[in-house]
């Protein structure tokens, strides 16, 4: 056995390396993170632009000195972005352009609205994908198309505008692409049997596409926003199950500028992964597997607190499923009543 001397110098030789160890990683690191995109005067293109969160990145890039290209399908919502976009210039040389296309149905359709695009406000440095729609209801109660649907428009959607920019940022080395995944993209909940694998299936492509095009200096961004004021949020609130809007307030209801405002920037600096809030950073640093780090800090951030959220995971997890048990009894005790009656 060591005596007690020689164990003391032996773990303060531990300690000493390993803050060594992390002052050299924090050292290399300006060589590993990406350098920031210069948005200004840079071609932003937004899908899903015409309304809530992807309006609000338009505005916020737009704020920043960026040329934009709107993608969607309502003509009339287009041009009423787009107005309103305007009112942010920052120089008078900034253009918005307005492009209705669906983006989930023909990937020739999408490539040739990317091409106009190029044609008019040069090359793509940015795109975000943030056309999508959501919906939720019981399993056995969703109707079986909306399942293909839902993939097409939030999967697919995404798949082919970033399909469509990639070989020329490849080429120019720089760009980035951004995912909009959900908090429902990180957890599965009552409700979402139909919603949450499609905002799972975004974090499966950008992580692949990220490690494809990092050596040349593309970055990919995923944000996983929670719920958020939006004309499509008070849509998919009208059909709600009770079990979903219970479960989901126990998440914070966001505004749509902040989300962006976090996504933007979150997009700029290349970081992988982009969460709003507390919730949001507990759940990004709880799930984060084997996605890749951008940071230093981020790295050692998740090694040093997985444990203590899963343990408040399993709080929580605890209180969803009394959720979902309570309302059936209550439907149950409902249903007994009306019989009686
Ligand atoms: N609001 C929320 O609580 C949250 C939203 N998200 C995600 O953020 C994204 C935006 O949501 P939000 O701002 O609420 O949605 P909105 O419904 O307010 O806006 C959706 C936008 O996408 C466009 N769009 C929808 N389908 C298509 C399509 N097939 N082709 C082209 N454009 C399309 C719409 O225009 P048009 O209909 O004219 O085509 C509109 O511009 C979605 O992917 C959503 O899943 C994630 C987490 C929370
Ligand atoms: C350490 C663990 C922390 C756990 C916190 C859990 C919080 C769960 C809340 C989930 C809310 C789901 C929002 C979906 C938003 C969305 O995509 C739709 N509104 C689309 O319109």
């Amino acid at each position: 056995m060591l005596d007690s001397f020689t164990q003391s110098v032996m773990l303060l030789l531990v300690a000493a390396f390993l803050v060594a160890f992390v002052l050299l990683l924090y050292m290399v690191s300006p060589l590993i993170s990406p350098k920031p995109l210069k948005l200004a005067g840079a071609h932003v293109v937004v899908t899903g632009g015409s309304s809530g969160i992807g309006k609000c990145i338009a505005i916020e890039c737009f704020k920043q000195g960026a040329f934009i290209t709107l993608v969607a399908r309502d003509e009339a919502k287009l041009v009423q972005a787009k107005k309103e976009i305007e009112k942010h210039s920052v120089n008078d040389k900034q253009v918005v352009l307005c492009i209705s296309v669906d983006v989930s149905k023909e990937y020739r359709q999408v490539e040739n609205v990317i091409k106009q695009a190029q044609e008019k406000l040069g090359p793509v440095d940015m795109l975000v994908n943030c056309a999508g729609t959501s919906l939720s209801g019981k399993f056995e109660e969703i109707e079986i198309d909306r399942f293909a649907r839902l993939m097409e428009v939030n999967y697919l959607g995404s798949v082919y505008p970033s399909r469509a920019v990639i070989s020329t940022m490849k080429e120019r080395r720089m760009g980035r692409i951004v995912f909009i995944s959900s908090q429902a993209g990180q957890l599965g909940l009552f409700g979402y049997t139909a919603y949450s694998p499609t905002k799972f299936a975004l974090r499966g492509l950008a992580e692949s596409l990220q490690m494809e095009v990092k050596p040349y200096n593309v970055y990919v961004t995923v944000a996983y926003p929670p719920d958020t004021d939006t004309p499509g949020f008070t849509e998919e609130n009208k059909s709600k199950p009770l079990e979903t809007k219970l479960i989901s307030e126990t998440s914070s209801l966001c505004q749509a500028d902040q989300v962006a405002r976090v996504i933007v920037k979150d997009a700029v600096q290349g970081n992988f992964n982009s969460s709003v809030g507390s919730d949001g950073y507990m759940l990004s640093s709880l799930t984060c597997g084997m996605s890749p780090v951008t940071t230093i800090t981020e790295g050692l951030q998740q090694v040093v607190t997985m444990g203590l959220f899963r343990t408040i995971a399993l709080f929580y997890l605890g209180s969803f499923d009394s959720i979902v048990r309570r309302c059936m009894m209550e439907r149950q005790a409902c249903q007994k009543a009306d019989k009686t009656d």
